[in-house]
């Protein structure tokens, strides 16, 4: 049976980053309905904030950052905080029970894993709050059962994901990115774009072929050389096909002099890569100027981290 260890804090408040994918190469779809992925998955510094404390039963309360619409977010057993919480404790073998507060400053289903991210933080919070030490391994193992990207979004930083994206593995990057992240207000399903892209594959118009880890990405990561134009997305064509709507202002971002621009996963976030600050600024000034929301991010930043105790 485990062994609580003294219980330190009545609330504990875990910080999680939003996700991007440097690269997303996806194959052609598994018998499990899964898709083969290899992705380099970069943390960048959106961010959810999780406050967990002890309760009579689960519950979860979700507010958001301005322009952030709450609309699909479910406040039941559905959110997958409260899941990452039961799964935690089945883990243990224990029935204790939490509140868990969520403030999203990650837009939703935004193709940037913020529902990742509170399943993380969920988990490193609760193990705080509860004196859990549970290992690092058995973290990532809960983590993949909940989604595929939650590993992801407990280690953060700059890392590849192979299987369905759920085996990570951390890979140096020394590069200082600043990511112009423009959300839309419709957001995107991700199995809905999964299933686009084999429509499309079986149509031809897309053809998956095994995915491969890009090592030019990696290495220039590693040195810090830029990377514009080694960046893609496989997932590109199905989201674009689906929201045609969105050309439009993918057409303005391209106009900003950035080094690249991106759909973010399965979109319908679009991303604009800087390496000069200046540059950012500038190009978020002129999104002001046009009356297009925003939020300029730095890249990469950490996983998940304790930033309140009480
Ligand atoms: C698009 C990405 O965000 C890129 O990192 C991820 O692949 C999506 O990861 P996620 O949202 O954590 O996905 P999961 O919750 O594991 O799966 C949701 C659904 O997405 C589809 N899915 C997801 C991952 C994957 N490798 N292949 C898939 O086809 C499946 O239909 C699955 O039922
Ligand atoms: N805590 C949560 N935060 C956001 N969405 C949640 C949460 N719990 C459950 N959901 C459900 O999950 C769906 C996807 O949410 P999320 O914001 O993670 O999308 P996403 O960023 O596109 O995901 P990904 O990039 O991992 O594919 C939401 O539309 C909502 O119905």
């Amino acid at each position: 049976m485990s062994q609580l260890a003294e219980p330190e804090s009545s609330s504990v408040t875990v910080r999680a980053a939003a996700k991007i994918n440097l690269h997303l190469a996806v194959g052609p779809v598994r018998d499990d309905g899964f898709h083969p992925l290899e992705t380099v998955y970069q943390a960048i510094g959106l961010y959810d904030d999780v406050t967990v404390t002890d309760g009579p039963q689960w519950s979860v309360h979700v507010a958001a950052d301005a322009g952030i619409d709450l609309g699909s977010v479910p406040e039941g057993d559905d959110n997958i905080a409260i899941r990452a919480g039961r799964a935690l404790t089945a883990h243990h073998g224990l029935g204790l029970t939490a509140e868990i507060e969520i403030h999203k400053g990650i837009p939703v289903a935004g193709g940037m894993a913020g529902g990742s991210a509170d399943a993380a933080a969920t988990l490193v919070a609760l193990d705080r709050l509860w004196g859990l030490e549970t290992s690092d391994e058995d973290l990532l193992a809960i983590a993949a059962e909940l989604g595929s990207d939650v590993p992801f979004a407990l280690i953060g930083g700059t890392a590849v994901g192979s299987g369905r994206g759920e085996v990570v593995r951390s890979v140096p990057d020394t590069s200082q990115l600043w990511w112009l992240v423009v959300p839309h207000e419709i957001g995107l399903s991700t199995p809905g774009v999964y299933r686009h892209f084999d429509v499309l594959a079986e149509r031809g118009a897309v053809t998956p072929a095994d995915p491969k880890v890009p090592s030019d990405l990696l290495d220039a990561l590693e040195v810090g050389e830029p990377i514009g134009y080694l960046l893609s997305n496989d997932l590109e064509p199905a989201a674009y096909d689906l929201r045609p709507d969105l050309a439009e202002l993918r057409a303005r971002l391209e106009e900003l002099g950035a080094e690249a621009v991106l759909l973010s996963g399965s979109g319908p976030t679009q991303l604009a890569l800087f390496e000069d600050v200046d540059l950012a600024r500038d190009a978020a000034a002129r999104l002001t100027g046009l009356g297009i929301l925003h939020w300029l991010a730095p890249a990469p930043v950490a996983g998940c981290h304790v930033i309140e105790l009480l």
